[in-house]
């Protein structure tokens, strides 16, 4: 079949030229999935099927271009080259023609292929049609057995593309959901990552809930830890909208090789265990890293001291250990505040906003404590060998300074030395 080819499938928009692919190869996936939808990609990842040798034909390219090669399945033969702006995937066509290959795959609209030799579109499922309606139809139940992350990735796409579930694909999955615990962790975390980061995430993530795909990773969700997370973001609005730069914060990543970000951090802590220790388990057997775990389970554990810390030692504490967690932790305790306890988010904003002010200020000591002393130069004026003493004292240097009662380095050694003799 030929249809509407949109011009963005073109290979003039590739990192490599046509002539590197073999007669046929053809483009399938999310690419031609989007393209069709006329929907822009953040990041240009290309999947083509070979029926020939793929793992040659990417080798071949990377060679070719000096890019990344990497061997994603020696088994079923797919490699991925690696490009400064883009990858593309290259998998050995599955049984002995496309069609068969096409039927394997999850979802209709992801089984639509495009020849860039004849600039065909090949749709033998009727996938563009789902696609203009914006239903996700499953292409067997057999086929979201098979690879039972396809249940999960239902979900994660209607909330990417705006789509809706088609009835007997969501019956089939809710028959299916307790496949999921087959898959590995890894793969599903990336699926939730993505739930989490799509506007629509949350509504998609209680549906998710709903059939039964979630209770096996997140055991102790309660029906509010969805409420919670339905207004994370219309919260971080709210905050964003007063404090700009609280906004930027929440958007960025928790780490440049951990791209998460510390709104993220917030939903999951909507949806983990309340002890952070319970927590930090729930997330380990998700494989989420040592750094994910730790802004999640801080998080949980300090946001409710967020309208309690009232002294400047109790705000000290709560600024030191929070550190870069205390965007998501600002979120979660407005969160708390707007669902437990029905207040209106102005109203709540304004009771946060004297520790917020404080974390935006960069001269601010509370929560950006200097020291007048460092450890080694008090350990030399006092004569003390190092312990776990030394921090103690500094710590009580930083609380006297912000309490206004030392403001010279003489001082808070004086101070230091009181306090030991005392
Ligand atoms: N568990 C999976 C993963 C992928 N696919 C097929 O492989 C294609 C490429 O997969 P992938 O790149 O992971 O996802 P996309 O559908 O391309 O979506 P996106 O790129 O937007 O994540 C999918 O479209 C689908 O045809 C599948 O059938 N089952």
């Amino acid at each position: 079949m030929s249809g509407f080819v949109p011009s963005t499938l073109a290979s003039e928009n590739w990192p490599f030229s046509l002539e590197w692919l073999p007669q046929p190869a053809y483009m399938v996936g999310g690419a031609v999935r989007d393209a069709m939808l006329g929907r822009s990609r953040e990041y240009l990842d290309l999947d083509f099927v070979i029926p020939s040798d793929a793992v040659k034909v990417a080798r071949t390219i990377a060679h070719r271009y000096q890019a990344g090669f990497v061997l994603l399945d020696p088994v079923r033969r797919i490699a991925r080259v690696v490009f400064p702006q883009a990858t593309a995937d290259f998998a050995q066509q599955e049984g002995d023609s496309l069609e068969t290959d096409l039927h394997r795959r999850d979802f209709t609209v992801n089984a639509i292929a495009y020849n860039p030799h004849t600039q065909e579109i090949i749709d033998p499922l009727n996938g563009y049609a789902d696609l203009q309606a914006g239903v996700l139809r499953m292409i067997a139940k057999a086929n979201l057995k098979d690879d039972p992350l396809r249940l999960l990735r239902a979900y994660r796409q209607a909330a990417q593309l705006g789509f809706t579930i088609e009835p007997t694909t969501q019956a089939a999955i809710r028959d299916l959901a307790s496949h999921l615990c087959q898959v590995a962790a890894e793969r599903v975390r990336v699926e939730i990552g993505y739930l989490l980061a799509s506007p629509q995430g949350h509504t998609w993530m209680a549906i998710a809930e709903n059939d039964g795909l979630l209770k096996q990773f997140f055991p102790n969700t309660t029906p509010e830890s969805f409420r919670k997370l339905a207004v994370v973001d219309e919260v971080a609005d709210l905050l964003a909208k007063q404090w700009p730069q609280l906004g930027v914060e929440l958007q960025g990543y928790v780490r440049e090789t951990v791209k998460t970000t510390w709104l993220s951090i917030a939903k999951l802590a909507c949806l983990v265990h309340p002890d952070p220790s319970v927590a930090e388990i729930e997330l380990q057997k998700l494989t989420y890293s040592r750094a994910e775990i730790r802004a999640v389970t801080t998080a949980v554990k300090l946001f409710p001291q967020l309208k309690t810390a009232n002294t400047l030692r109790e705000q000290y504490f709560v600024f030191q250990e929070a550190g870069m967690v205390f965007a998501a932790i600002a979120v979660l305790a407005l969160v708390q505040d707007i669902l437990v306890e029905a207040m209106s988010g102005d109203n709540r904003l304004s009771a946060y906003s004297p520790l917020i002010t404080r974390y935006l200020n960069p001269d601010d000591l509370v929560a950006h404590p200097t020291q007048l002393v460092s450890g080694k130069n008090l350990m030399i004026a006092l004569d003390l060998p190092p312990s776990p003493l030394v921090g103690e004292l500094l710590t009580e240097i930083a609380i006297a300074r912000i309490e206004g009662k030392v403001t010279t380095t003489e001082a808070a050694i004086a101070f230091a030395r009181q306090l030991l003799e005392g």
